[in-house]
């Protein structure tokens, strides 16, 4: 038995390679494999960002890698991190698995994403919980970050460098952006909007920003109806109020994904210059010393709590 305490680092996942793309989607279909078009469209959105070779993976082990890092000089041998992804493997249940097997009695969840969502970090909880209750090991779980001021200071950073090439005499609008959810998650008061307006404006009063909009990416394929508006429509209304300078800000994304190598980078970035725009898009945030403080912060905060319950 091990009196450490594990710490379960959850993401969404990334194929291993282009021939592991039919797999990571049929699970994200829930089982229901793909239709032809479908692969070759996202395979496409692969092929475009990453040509074959797959280092989307090695940003989330270099975060997980960064995270232990940090824990280890704060509490040394307390913590001893796993990696758990929702659509990939090692899945959320292999990492609780792996918990177990070395003797780990007691452990934390976090999501490398800051908001909550009923549909997003919610369900990593609940099959981390489902294992972990089924192998004995107490579990709790951070559920969201997105004020901690560390994520708050470093998201100011990357705007205001972001910014800093932009004509100052010409408006400038900033677009805060995040994955969009099917907008059923209203019906439930989920907290997803509400948090990520409540970073987009912490962000741009700090940045000292004035002229901002938050609109939705990503949206799934699906016949559900998805939040918008989507950053392609924005993109044209901010164009037809007569904007020429555009700054991307993904605050719902940590790490360089597709939904911003593509869906900004490539989709959003030909749309701009269609339009006849500058489109920038802030850095993000995959290892940053602040990110990685602002996780073993919180990682720490809830163990303290989880003691004090005790
Ligand atoms: C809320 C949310 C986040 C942010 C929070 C979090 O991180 O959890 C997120 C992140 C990500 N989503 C990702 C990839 C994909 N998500 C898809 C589809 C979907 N996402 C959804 C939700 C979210 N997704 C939903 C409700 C669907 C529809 C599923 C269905 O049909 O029921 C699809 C299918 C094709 C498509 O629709 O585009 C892909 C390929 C990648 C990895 C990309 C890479 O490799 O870097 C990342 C980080
Ligand atoms: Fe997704």
């Amino acid at each position: 038995m091990s009196n450490r305490v594990g710490v379960l680092v959850m993401s969404y996942g990334t194929p291993e390679s282009m021939d592991g793309i039919e797999e990571y989607y049929t699970h994200i279909r829930r089982g229901n494999a793909p239709t032809p078009e479908l692969l070759a469209e996202l395979s496409g959105r692969y092929e475009a960002v990453v040509g074959g070779v797959f280092p989307l993976r090695e940003n989330t082990n270099r975060q997980v890698a960064g995270l232990q890092a940090v824990l280890d000089n704060t509490q040394p041998g307390r913590y001893v991190c796993y990696q758990g992804l929702k659509h990939a493997r090692p899945y959320i249940e292999d990492g609780v698995s792996n918990m177990a097997a070395d003797g780990i009695r007691q452990a934390i969840g976090i999501v490398l994403a800051p908001h909550y969502s009923t549909m997003s970090v919610g369900g990593y909880v609940l099959r981390a919980k489902e294992r972990a209750d089924e192998l004995g090991i107490q579990m709790t779980f951070v559920e969201s970050y997105h004020l901690h001021p560390k994520l708050i200071e470093a998201l100011v950073d990357r705007v205001q460098t972001a910014i800093a090439p932009f004509n100052k005499e010409e408006p400038i609008k900033v677009l805060f952006s995040a994955h969009s959810l099917p907008v059923k998650i209203r019906e439930v008061n989920d907290p997803y909007e509400s948090q990520l307006l409540e970073t987009s404006s912490a962000v741009a009063e700090a940045a000292g920003v004035k002229d901002w909009q938050f609109t939705w990416q990503s949206a799934g394929r699906t016949r559900d109806p998805w939040l918008g508006p989507d950053i392609l429509e924005t993109l044209k209304e901010v164009s037809s109020a007569g904007y020429k300078q555009v700054l991307a800000a993904p605050v719902g994304f940590v790490s360089d994904h597709l939904e911003v190598l593509y869906d900004l980078d490539i989709e959003a970035q030909a749309a701009a210059k269609g339009l006849d725009m500058k489109l920038a898009r802030i850095q993000m945030l995959n290892t940053d010393p602040l990110y990685m403080e602002t996780l073993a912060e919180s990682v720490i905060a809830k163990d303290l709590w989880t003691q004090e319950i005790e």
